[in-house]
């Protein structure tokens, strides 16, 4: 859409014969709705308020599979509209290249036809990384994709893989009632994350009832036909009803027939390209999960955008940098900047405020006492330098510190949130308490 209103012609292409890529069917948007549905669920079995209506009620998978179908059906005929609107060409079937600037689409009726483009975009996404030791084809081991066709709820369920997707489906199997192992090969949950905050993830997925297992690696998994085993290195052996592989991704370039443009992948499918999405190709740029860091559909949104821009040397580019995250375990996390071990590693002197969420008038109101605002500040300068928030709608409220974080020079000080008012009762007055409880440790 970036480069047709800078007056471009575009075509999109796509295997799948809807749009919206992975992010709408199989990735951000279902995820983030059954983790909504469940959400709701768990806060009126929490409630003692709505045991006046009725006891407590679960959901099944499939019930809150088809509240996630409906956010998807509405997303696909959206970005229908958009492309419509703004007349890009859609073309569905599977496409590689057979010249620079040709491009052949596999259709779904076995034919084919090519396309010829000026400049051409790669941003054909991301899949799970399947081993190939593993049989995916099994009906109770899945992975993030086919964990959306599991049709009942499992009594128990081992998540092996603690990054994102792993902690955000174990909030959501936890949700439903399911027993959930989390299995992680590393030693620390989201070990990227601020240390407080992935501490605090643990001990809220172990207080409901998440069984996490550290530092471990699989040998084998090996599915009958009424479980699946998981044996691990350090000898341990788990039984479960059904098995979710949630751990890392590969690009989608194995199709594209890259020789062809003397282009290659490295050994996750990804392709480098440099601050303008240049793959090294002339007129060949690649965007989104394909380049591989950050992976997040935020940023591919603005690498997207970016890459018209370049391309039509009139459109809107911008360099990506200071990525927030988002992630959507139960309790939310969310974080922008520098952790405290980054700063301590360089040295900067900083300070910490930090506000619970539990004194805040706000959560009490809502029982969503669960979480904390930390502000890491520069104690000379006050300037923000990190924002790590865990709790409810933590992905909302991180979006006021970074306004603030962004700001040019004394534009950026935490000073900010004790000379404006905010309104009351809010979640946005933590960063006034935070910044208060910052500031009374500076002498
Ligand atoms: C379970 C899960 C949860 C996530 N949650 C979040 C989140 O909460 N927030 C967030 O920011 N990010 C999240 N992500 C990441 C986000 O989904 C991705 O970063 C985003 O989808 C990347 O967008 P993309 O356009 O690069 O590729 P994709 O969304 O992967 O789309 C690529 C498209 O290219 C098509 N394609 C591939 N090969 C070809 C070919 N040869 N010919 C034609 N078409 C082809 C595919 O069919 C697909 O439609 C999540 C991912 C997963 C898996
Ligand atoms: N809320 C969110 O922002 C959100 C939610 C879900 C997923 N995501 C995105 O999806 C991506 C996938 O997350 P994940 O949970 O699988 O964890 P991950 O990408 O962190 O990977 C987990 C582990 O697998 C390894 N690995 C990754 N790709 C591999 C490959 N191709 N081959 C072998 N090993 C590989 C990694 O080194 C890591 O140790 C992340 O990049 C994340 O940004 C984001």
């Amino acid at each position: 859409m970036n480069g047709t209103k800078a007056g471009l012609k575009v075509a999109v292409v796509d295997t799948r014969p809807k749009v919206g890529g992975n992010c709408t069917h199989q990735g951000t948007i279902p995820s983030k709705a059954l983790r909504h549905a469940v959400h709701q669920v768990m806060q009126y079995n929490r409630n003692p308020m709505f045991r006046y209506v009725s006891e407590q009620k679960w959901l099944s998978y499939s019930q809150v599979r088809e509240t996630a179908q409906k956010v998807i059906d509405k997303q696909i005929a959206m970005r229908a509209r958009f492309y419509a609107r703004n007349r890009v060409d859609l073309f569905f079937g599977t496409a590689k290249f057979i010249q620079p600037h040709e491009v052949q689409l596999d259709l779904p009726d076995g034919q084919s036809e090519v396309l010829t483009a000026k400049d051409i975009v790669i941003a054909t996404g991301s899949r799970p990384y399947r081993p190939p030791e593993i049989d995916f084809s099994h009906p109770r081991i899945f992975d993030s994709d086919t964990i959306l066709t599991l049709n009942h709820t499992p009594r128990n369920i081992v998540i092996y893989g603690a990054g994102v997707i792993g902690c955000e489906y174990a909030s959501i199997f936890n949700g439903l009632g399911a027993k959930v192992d989390l299995i992680n090969p590393g030693e620390r949950l989201l070990a990227f994350m601020d240390d407080e905050i992935s501490d605090a993830l643990s001990y809220h997925l172990r207080g409901n009832g998440v069984l996490i297992r550290h530092n471990e690696s699989f040998v084998s998994v090996e599915g009958a036909d009424d479980h699946v085993v998981l044996t691990l290195e350090s000898g341990k052996r788990i039984k479960c009803e059904a098995f979710m592989w949630a751990n890392g991704r590969t690009g989608n370039t194995d199709q594209l027939n890259l020789d062809a443009v003397e282009l290659k992948a490295n050994g996750r499918g990804q392709l480098e390209v440099n601050e303008r999405y240049e793959t090294g190709v002339e007129h060949i740029y690649a965007a989104g999960d394909v380049i591989g860091w950050p992976s997040l559909a935020s940023a591919a949104y603005d690498q997207g955008r970016s890459v018209s821009g370049v391309i039509s040397e009139n459109g809107t580019y911008r360099k990506i940098n200071d990525i927030p995250t988002g992630i959507y375990t139960i309790p939310e996390i969310s974080s922008v900047g520098k952790t405290e071990r980054e700063l301590t590693a360089a040295k900067v002197p900083y300070e910490v405020g930090k506000a619970y969420f539990k004194d805040t008038a706000r959560a009490q109101i809502t029982g969503e006492e669960a979480g904390v605002l930390k502000l890491l500040f520069h104690r000379e300068t006050t300037e923000l330098l990190g924002i790590h928030c865990f709790g409810d709608q933590a992905a909302e409220i991180l979006h006021i510190g970074q306004a603030i974080m962004s700001q040019k020079g004394e534009g950026n000080s935490i000073r900010y949130f004790l000379e404006h008012t905010f309104n009351y009762p809010t979640m946005a007055e933590a960063y006034r308490v935070a910044a208060l409880n910052g500031l009374n440790r500076i002498f």
